[in-house]
């Protein structure tokens, strides 16, 4: 097991890189904690897989360090970094039985045979694969494959760190729910340092206690799944993450009111400090308006409502602004003269992106 630093880290593909664009990975410091269960949560081409395979040692970064413990690893190649990948479609020998697909990270590293029975029949009991262990892999289907992959990758009880990148783009939907929840409790028996690479926001809130989001190549926030919905650091985030996500307006701010055209949107706090010449913004989760007949509030249109089950989206605007609203199953709609009422202490400011934080 190993605490996993990345020191002064950037990366680009291009021989002399000059303009921040260049950089498929910006400038990153950041330390993984031993044993801690993170995901690396992003779009498509946001520098996701760059910066796994720096850690596991495919890449070599162009600026900065990576520290495994301490250690600098930045220029020992992957096999003598000491860690397991599974990657997004299964890697297995079809030739062979489960069993011997499981085991041959164990046999590589010379552990005894009793040892390698031990850990290989313990893995599958997680994986809920005891029933296939003499079954020769190439009879499997592709979930099942992919499971055997995970395993190899779980089953040595000595590697500094497990890399998991989309592993369960291949699994069947209903089954992708359980082997979810089944990754988390593996990492809570397993306790090894695991990072989940994702572009799916489900997965990453299931599998991690704290998710890294990227985008455009730089970490816009690092935090419990519970801190990026309430505190979202970047407007990226509060839109990636939650369903719908955050609604982002432009916003002008005077003491503690926010100016939305000519709607006024009370704040809890003031923000004195904001530049001349930022883009201001202001967020809000579709949760954290309500709706109200008239009165104090934004004056909106509800242009269609969306029944989704629990809860019901009404899909409204504010002037030329479309805004989601999260009306809870029980809550009545007001017809004529609807105003929406943000929940003050709930409305975030946002400059050039950034999350501001206001002043009491
Ligand atoms: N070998 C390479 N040579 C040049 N550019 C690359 C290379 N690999 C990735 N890139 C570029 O670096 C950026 C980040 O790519 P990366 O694959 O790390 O993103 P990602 O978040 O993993 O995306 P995806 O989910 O699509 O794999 C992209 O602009 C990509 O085009």
């Amino acid at each position: 097991m190993a605490a996993i630093t990345l020191d002064h880290l950037a990366h680009s593909y291009k021989a002399h890189p000059e303009a921040p664009s260049d950089y498929a990975l910006r400038r990153l410091d950041i330390t993984w904690r031993d044993g801690g269960a993170y995901a690396l949560l992003g779009p498509s081409g946001c520098g996701k897989t760059t910066l796994l395979n720096i850690i596991s040692g495919l890449v070599t970064p162009s600026e900065g360090k990576v520290l495994f413990d301490g250690r600098d690893v930045t220029n020992i190649p992957t096999e003598q970094r000491n860690i397991a990948q599974v990657f997004q479609f299964p890697v297995v020998y079809d030739t062979v039985s489960v069993y011997d697909n499981l085991a041959f990270p164990l046999r590589n590293r010379g552990i005894r045979q009793a040892e390698v029975d031990r850990r290989v029949r313990e893995i599958a009991g997680m994986l809920d694969l005891n029933a296939d262990l003499d079954r020769r892999a190439s009879h499997l289907t592709a979930d099942a494959k992919q499971k055997i992959s995970l395993g190899r990758g779980l089953v040595r009880a000595d590697t500094a760190a497990i890399l998991f990148d989309e592993p369960l783009t291949v699994i069947d939907p209903q089954l992708k729910w359980e082997l979810r929840a089944q990754l988390k409790q593996l990492h809570a028996q397993v306790g090894r340092t695991m990072i989940y690479v994702t572009h799916d926001q489900t997965e990453a809130m299931t599998f991690a206690d704290t998710v890294v989001v990227m985008y455009d190549g730089a970490v816009v926030q690092v935090g419990t799944p519970a801190e990026l919905f309430t505190k979202p650091a970047h407007t990226f985030v509060g839109y990636f993450i939650g369903s719908p996500g955050m609604n982002v307006l432009p916003a002008k701010i005077e003491g503690r009111t926010a100016y939305v055209g000519g709607s006024r949107i009370n704040l809890s706090r003031g923000y004195p400090r904001l530049a001349e010449g930022q883009k201001i913004e202001i967020g809000i989760r579709p949760e954290d308006i309500r709706l109200a007949p008239g009165g104090d509030g934004l004056p909106i249109t509800i242009n269609r409502v969306d029944d989704i089950g629990r809860i019901r989206i009404a899909r409204a605007q504010l002037a030329e602004h479309a805004l989601n609203i999260v009306v809870p199953e029980e809550a009545r709609i007001p017809g004529d003269g609807v105003h929406a009422q943000p929940i003050p202490e709930r409305v975030h400011v946002y400059a050039d992106g950034h999350l501001v934080e206001g002043e009491a």
